[in-house]
């Protein structure tokens, strides 16, 4: 749980810093309102969001399974600034280690909610995945703006990141990899 006190204080301390009177009318609520915010958007530090994964349906299917486009919403740590897009999850259950697919777009939410770093964000839900349901691989692809790239600093709006992890069979198979990749529409720019 966030300490949302604290919160207030500080973000009190930011509009007294920036020059601002946060007794005026329109500010006189915002330390509340972004301590609220902080503990929704930040709520993925008290949760293990692995745990999503506990439960699986005792399915005979081994072949892959992808979903994507699920949109992510996550905050830069180095500016506490939002970065958005898509994630990409694709995995190959073994016999009997099916999982619920919004459960695949619950772990994704559950990382994205805390300061994060794109490239770790995307190894977090394949490991999570990999350790859960031990599955033959996992592929994961997250395509990411970066507020702190757009409307600050080097001002490149409309770039776009793009991450990926691959475990198990997507990292040494080629073509599991390429078909993983063509299904979520990308040329594999992965090769061995
Ligand atoms: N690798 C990686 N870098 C990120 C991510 N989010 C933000 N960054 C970068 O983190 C870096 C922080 O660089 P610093 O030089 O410490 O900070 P800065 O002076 O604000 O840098 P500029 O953004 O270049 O103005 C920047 O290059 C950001 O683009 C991310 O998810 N992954
Ligand atoms: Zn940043």
């Amino acid at each position: 749980m966030v300490d949302k006190e604290k919160i207030e204080i500080a973000v009190r301390m930011i509009l007294e810093a920036i020059g601002e009177d946060p007794e005026r009318e329109g500010l006189k609520d915002t330390p509340k309102r972004v301590a609220r915010m902080y503990e929704e958007v930040f709520a993925g530090l008290s949760q293990d969001p692995s745990e999503h994964l506990e439960r699986y349906f005792a399915e005979e299917h081994e072949e892959m399974v992808l979903v994507k486009d699920i949109p992510l919403y996550s905050m830069c740590e180095h500016h506490l600034l939002p970065f958005y897009g898509k994630a990409h999850v694709a995995y190959i259950p073994r016999k009997g280690k099916v999982t619920g697919l919004s459960k695949l777009a619950r772990v994704v939410e559950g990382f994205a909610k805390r300061p994060q770093l794109q490239e770790r964000l995307t190894s977090q839900i394949a490991d999570a995945i990999m350790e859960r349901l031990n599955p033959r691989g996992v592929l994961v692809v997250i395509e990411a703006e970066h507020m702190c790239m757009t409307m600050r600093g080097v001002k490149k709006p409309g770039s776009k990141t793009i991450t990926s992890a691959v475990r198990g069979i997507f990292a040494t198979s080629v073509a599991t990899r390429a078909e993983a990749m063509a299904l979520i529409g990308h040329q594999s720019p992965l090769r061995d």
